[in-house]
């Protein structure tokens, strides 16, 4: 399997893809999720894909919801990944010869309070948190240090120079496995991302999820975003948790007259949340 992520050598998503498909997996590295998403939809360079959606601390990656819902793809899985980000350096380094600190912007966000230290110094967004480990390492930047794992501080010979630095100690992104094609779903399966839309009436919203909790379904997730041409308007993107298929498939039958285009994104086994 060639694997589609977003980021390089020592990122997040490589270790996510990893758990997920297994360690031989091979990486199709993107420089962007547009890009990740792409590829697996044309299917030449991935057969499948891994996108990072949600993170505990930074919250819901807001893009891919809409980038997933235009795509077509399909959701066949999730995985959570315990996230540990350190700040690194060349060796030699100290925090007070820092200028400039660069990663990924989700990466930023989970370390905030600690940055928050250092109001001199910039912060700059970048594709990936491993790659900006590797242009500290290969430009020799004295005053560039990078947010990112400790795996990219031993791939690219950088010093740790603040330890775990993201803002609580239990940090966890979810990424979800997609694919061009949808697959049955397992008879274990027991969650399941939608989405939907809903009248513009008053309380459209609030008797889908009451059925969605008559029904006695666990929503794990729900998210809105936008729709481009209707100003104001809404998608909701729902994680529902259920212990028996039938049942998810019974309350699907009865939210469905409540809702417009409501379409099952996937079915699938929920991944473990402490792993
Ligand atoms: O930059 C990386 O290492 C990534 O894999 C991206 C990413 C993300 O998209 O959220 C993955 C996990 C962490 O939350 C931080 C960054």
């Amino acid at each position: 399997m060639r694997i589609a992520i977003q980021g390089f050598e020592g990122c997040f998503h490589q270790q996510a893809a990893q758990r997920y498909y297994g360690k031989q997996t091979e990486i199709e590295a993107c420089s962007s999720f547009p890009e990740l998403v792409k590829k697996v939809k044309v299917g030449k360079e991935a057969d499948a894909g891994m996108m990072a959606i949600e993170n505990s601390i930074a919250g819901s990656i807001l893009p891919n919801y809409s980038l997933l819902k235009n795509s077509g793809l399909h959701v066949t899985g999730e995985v959570y990944l315990q996230i540990n980000q350190h700040l690194m350096a060349l060796p030699g380094q100290r925090i007070e010869d820092i200028r400039e600190v660069h990663s990924h912007p989700m990466a930023l966000l989970q370390c905030a309070t600690f940055l928050e230290k250092y109001p001199n110094i910039k912060l700059v967004e970048s594709e990936d948190t491993a790659l900006s480990a590797k242009n500290v390492h290969q430009r020799k930047s004295k005053t560039i240090a990078a947010i990112a794992s400790k795996l990219a501080s031993e791939i690219y010979e950088l010093d740790i120079i603040a330890p775990n630095i993201h803002t609580a100690k239990n940090n966890y992104t979810r990424f979800l496995a997609i694919s061009r094609n949808g697959v049955e779903p397992a008879e274990d399966a027991n969650k399941s991302s939608v989405y939907f839309q809903t009248p513009n009436e008053s309380g459209s919203l609030a008797k889908v999820l009451s059925m969605i909790a008559a029904e006695g379904i666990g929503l794990s997730k729900i998210q809105s975003f936008p729709i481009p041409a209707k100003e104001w308007t809404y998608y909701f993107h729902a994680d529902m948790e259920f212990e028996d298929l039938k049942h998810f498939r019974k309350a699907l039958k009865r939210i469905e007259p409540l809702t417009d285009q409501l379409t099952i994104l996937g079915i699938y086994k929920k991944g473990l949340t402490h792993a």
